[in-house]
């Protein structure tokens, strides 16, 4: 083989070796917890920190799954498989970006992911260390106040219940499979983001 070959080879695997280790190195913030736990709250509160990108599982949803929830009919499986697969979409794209400098190489997601087939989907093609779920808990009647004292939303409080009764915490397997962050919400919206940059250290 010619020494040009040889050069251009070396070129070309430094480049793919660059490109994984820039992959290896992002991490996508996935904000969990039932309808009221704070998601969004939290979410934009993490990005702003961090200076990085920000997706709110809303934006992924169609008029007809809000059209649901607004007037207090719960999603199933079939209604969340293509939101589900539409912010999947959007992380992969975020990890083979190139363009994303050094400084953002985290990005943020809000998702409710109740079930355990649903963080399946979202990590779907997703390395285990590129991802991190952070879980927001809190009781019933906290949930309650918050999603009663939130104005301009099209989620209907009285879908709390569904959403508690469809919630599924992560089994021993997905605690090997994914990271996660548990987080009790009852706390300070500052206590915690610092709570979670603890975890991010
Ligand atoms: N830690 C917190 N302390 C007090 N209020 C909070 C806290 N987190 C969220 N909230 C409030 O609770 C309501 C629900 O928060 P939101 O971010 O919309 O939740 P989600 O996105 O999970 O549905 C909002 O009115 C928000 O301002
Ligand atoms: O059924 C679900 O999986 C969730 O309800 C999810 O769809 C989300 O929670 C709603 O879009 C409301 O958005 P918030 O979670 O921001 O209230």
């Amino acid at each position: 083989m010619t020494d040009n070959n040889n050069s251009l080879n070396d070129e070309i695997k430094n480049k793919l070796e660059k490109q994984q280790k820039q992959k290896d190195q992002k991490l996508i913030l996935v904000i969990m917890g039932v309808s009221g736990s704070g998601k969004t709250t939290i979410g934009k509160a993490i990005a702003s920190s961090l200076g990085c990108g920000f997706n709110d599982a809303d934006e992924f949803h169609s008029e007809e799954n809000k059209e649901k929830m607004r007037s207090g009919i719960p999603l199933n499986d079939d209604d969340r498989k293509p939101w589900l697969a539409s912010i999947n979409k959007r992380m992969i794209e975020f990890l083979n970006d190139e363009s994303v400098a050094d400084c953002c190489s985290d990005h943020v997601f809000t998702c409710s992911a109740l079930k355990s087939i649903y963080r399946d989907q979202l990590s779907n093609g997703i390395n285990k260390d590129n991802i991190l779920f952070i879980f927001l808990q809190g009781t019933k009647q906290l949930l309650s106040e918050r999603l009663q004292s939130r104005k301009d939303h099209f989620f209907n409080p009285t879908l709390l219940d569904s959403q508690l009764s469809t919630l599924e915490l992560p089994t021993q397997l997905e605690l090997s499979n994914h990271h996660y962050a548990f987080i009790d919400i009852s706390n300070s919206i500052d206590d915690i983001i610092d709570e979670i940059f603890n975890y991010l250290k």
